[in-house]
């Protein structure tokens, strides 16, 4: 579902933020990117849905190599990956409804049909009940939620979150582990940036090591 082949990113400065990196995550595996401030894991995210363009290498996300892509298909990429990101990045004047609906009226869905899914994507994280809120009135855990929502509300094959639980305390941040674990359940791909070592400990997952832009481990719990 996403290959990387040596791919090095290297910013306009000149910093390389990866360096030659290859690894392949096969389509229903749930699969955590680990290491230290700076590593390269943001970096790493977001050359999946084309936030960033890699310098070296190729990346292959749904049997499409993103090189080789044109500009008028990153719109069909993007609606077949969801993202999530630390900060949540939701609108402070929009409702959790209108939050979740901005990529189906984006995409040009009706109405009658954003309602459906959005409420599906709102009970999934269970905020049905806060569909009329203020992002500002919820915890930083329901924060979350909604941007998870949000990212699954049409139904991506592929979710990527950065550094979900960075916010939260250890019970919250299991729950929103979980919750993308049920995600994953149900056959979505799952790539998780974190920094949280128990956590992912717990969850027992596939990890990707990242340090200073290297890929300096791959492992998989034993059973
Ligand atoms: N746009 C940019 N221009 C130049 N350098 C950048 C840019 N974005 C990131 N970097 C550098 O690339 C390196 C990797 O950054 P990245 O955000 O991918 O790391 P990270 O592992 O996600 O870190 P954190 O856990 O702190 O979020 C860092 O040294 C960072 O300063």
């Amino acid at each position: 579902m996403i290959t990387f082949t040596d791919v090095t990113k290297r910013y306009p400065n000149g910093y390389d933020a990866l360096k030659q990196v290859n690894f392949h995550v096969d389509r229903g595996e749930m699969v955590f990117l680990t290491g230290h401030s700076g590593a390269g894991k943001s970096t790493l995210l977001r050359l999946i849905p084309l936030i960033e363009r890699c310098t070296i290498g190729q990346v292959l996300v749904n049997g499409q190599y993103l090189t080789r892509l044109p500009r008028s298909r990153i719109p069909d990429l993007r609606r077949s990956i969801g993202m999530t990101f630390q900060e949540h990045r939701l609108l402070a004047d929009y409702t959790v409804f209108d939050n979740v609906a901005l990529p189906l009226v984006i995409a040009g869905f009706r109405l009658p049909e954003i309602r459906r899914r959005v409420r599906a994507a709102l009970d999934k994280v269970g905020l049905l009940n806060k569909e009329k809120s203020y992002p500002i009135t919820l915890s930083s855990g329901q924060q979350q939620r909604v941007g998870i929502a949000r990212a699954v509300v049409h139904k991506p094959p592929v979710l990527l979150a950065d550094e979900p639980t960075g916010n939260l305390d250890p019970a919250m941040a299991l729950e929103i582990m979980e919750l993308f674990r049920e995600f994953n359940r149900v056959g979505v791909t799952v790539l998780i940036a974190s920094h949280a070592l128990n956590l992912i400990k717990t969850m027992g997952c596939r990890t990707l090591i990242l340090q200073e832009g290297n890929l300096i481990g791959d492992t998989v719990p034993q059973p």
